[in-house]
């Protein structure tokens, strides 16, 4: 049995940055390696053959295989949705994770379908955070709970870690916490998430802008705790859970991405071992991927978060490893030209 990941304090971030566990070099050439034998044109399976490597590194081995997919996804709720910035009333984030946990939800038909085995976990969700115009989301103790809850949740034991969040309001700390950490306007961060009208939009913009002012540390972790919620604490909490047990990590999209932006500005090596499933179709997620220095796996016009484009990242995942495992070699097949 591995140790369980936690976090003493929120500082404790910090004294991670530059100590991360890397991942398997020999792994990772031995699996790039064999991908140069398997009976195809080099370089021919595209970026499949890149996230076969990839898992090769992080799990050790030549042969990376998926035996066990965890899903997490962690529901919160925002005391800014007060401010009148979401379509929908934050009754729902309640009501969906009851959905989640009858099998009605997208994520439930999504983790079937690839095969990931789903937990939600509601973070405090008759305790909203704080409303960020006025003050901090959460205290450092609130932030810390939910990034040890997060981390609590994630089995070390896990072959991949695909994570997703659900909270009515969230697209607005998404945006709060990508112009925080990457600056440019805040309208550019700002998009419709669940169905916001224009005048909706442009009050979403003066809430983040008058968030931003009221809270003004730039420390990455007094980011999180005053711009962020309990659900991107959790996922913080996970990735950095992960990575301790060489975990990994499939994020979901806006959302999900903006919630390790605070972890990436304490050290861009933190997500070394995450995927970006998809380009959701919030405006800024694309400006947002950019930044981290990745690519998404997939374009599909989603925009929904539940971890539902990571649950789709898997099954592309998984069939990078049925080639990768699967395939014979040239030599294997008495093909000529390997
Ligand atoms: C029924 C329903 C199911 C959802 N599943 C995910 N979200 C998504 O929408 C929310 C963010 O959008 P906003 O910031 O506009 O509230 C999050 O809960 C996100 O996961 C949902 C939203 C709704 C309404
Ligand atoms: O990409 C996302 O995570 C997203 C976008 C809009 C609404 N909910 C989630």
């Amino acid at each position: 049995m591995k140790d369980a990941f936690s976090l003493a304090d929120l500082d404790a971030v910090s004294r991670l940055a530059g100590h991360l566990t890397a991942p398997d070099a020999d792994a990772a050439r031995a699996a790039a390696a064999r991908q140069g034998q398997l009976t195809k044109p080099p370089g021919s399976l595209g970026r499949l053959e890149d996230l076969a490597i990839f898992m090769a590194g992080w799990q050790g081995r030549e042969i990376p295989r998926i035996d066990r997919a965890q899903a997490l996804v962690f529901a919160g709720n925002h005391g800014v949705c007060a401010q009148g910035i979401n379509a929908f009333p934050p009754e729902v984030t309640a009501q969906m994770v009851a959905n989640f946990r009858h099998g009605g939800a997208a994520i439930n038909q999504l983790c079937g379908w690839a095969g990931a085995e789903l937990a939600v976990v509601p973070l405090d969700l008759d305790r909203p955070t704080a409303d960020f115009t006025q003050g901090p989301a959460m205290r450092p103790d609130e932030t810390l709970a939910a990034m040890n809850a997060g981390a609590a949740a994630s089995d070390p034991g896990a072959d991949v870690l695909v994570l997703g969040e659900m909270g009515i309001g969230n697209t607005t700390i998404a945006a709060a916490l990508a112009a925080a950490c990457l600056g440019g306007e805040v309208a550019e961060w700002v998009g419709p998430g669940a169905g916001a009208d224009d005048a909706t939009m442009a009050r979403k913009a003066r809430v983040v802008a008058a968030a931003l002012e009221r809270n003004p540390d730039r420390a990455p972790m007094a980011i999180l705790s005053a711009l962020g919620g309990r659900e991107q604490a959790a996922i913080c909490g996970a990735v950095l859970a992960a990575r301790a047990a060489r975990v990994p990590v499939i994020l979901d999209g806006f959302i999900c991405t903006a919630a390790v932006l605070p972890l990436f500005a304490a050290d861009p090596g933190f997500l070394d071992h995450c995927l970006v499933a998809h380009r959701s179709a919030e405006p800024g997620h694309g400006r947002m991927i950019a930044a981290l220095g990745k690519a998404p796996l997939l374009d599909l016009g989603m925009r929904l978060g539940e971890g539902s484009g990571a649950a789709l990242a898997l099954g592309v995942l998984r069939a990078a490893l049925a080639c990768h495992g699967g395939m014979a070699t040239f030599a294997e097949a008495g093909v000529a030209g390997g």
